[in-house]
C-alpha cells in the first residue's frame, strides 16, 4: 500500500548520513493538524554520538511548532519493517497517545501498522512525575 507518509520517510532516508553502519533510515511524522516532519539518521565517527532518523524528525517537529503526533512512518534501506529503537520509542511517546499509528515500511510501502501503545507498553510518562 502506498502512502504519503511512507513516501516522505523514503525521501528522508535518501538524506541519511550513515557511512559507518551503512544502514540508512528515514522517518516521517504527521501532526493532528496535518503538518509533516521528516528525518534521517546521522552518524558520527565517535559512534555513540550519532542519532536516529526518528530523533531528527522530532527536532524538526519541535521547531515547526509541535502539537500532537497522530501518525509515524519508519523505513530502512536494508531491513523491512524496521521499528524505532527503545530510546526513540520513549522520545516519540512524549508527543503521542497510545493510539498513534506507526507504519513499519518496506521498499514498496506500509508493510505493517502498529500503535505506539504496542511499541511502548507500561512506558514511563510525564504524568508519573506529577
Ligand atoms: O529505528 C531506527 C533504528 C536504527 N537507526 C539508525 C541508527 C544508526 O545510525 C543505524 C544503525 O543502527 O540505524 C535509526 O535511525 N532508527
Ligand atoms: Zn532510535
Amino acid at each position: 500500500m502506498s502512502h504519503d507518509l511512507f513516501e516522505a520517510a523514503k525521501t528522508a532516508m535518501a538524506k541519511a548520513y550513515a557511512p559507518y553502519s551503512k544502514f540508512p533510515v528515514g522517518a516521517a511524522l504527521r501532526t493532528e493538524d496535518g503538518r509533516v516532519f521528516t528525518g534521517a539518521n546521522v552518524e558520527v565517527a565517535s559512534y555513540p554520538e550519532g542519532w536516529c532518523a526518528e530523533t531528527t524528525a522530532l527536532g524538526h517537529y519541535i521547531m515547526g511548532g509541535g502539537g500532537r503526533i497522530v501518525e509515524i512512518a519508519v523505513i530502512a534501506e536494508r531491513m523491512a519493517k524496521c521499528s524505532p529503537c527503545g530510546g526513540c520509542r520513549q522520545r516519540l511517546a512524549e508527543f503521542c497517545r497510545p493510539d498513534t499509528k506507526l507504519y513499519l515500511c518496506d521498499d514498496t510501502g506500509v508493510a505493517e501498522t502498529v500503535t505506539m501503545g504496542d511499541m511502548l507498553p507500561y512506558g514511563f510518562r510525564g504524568d508519573n512525575l506529577k
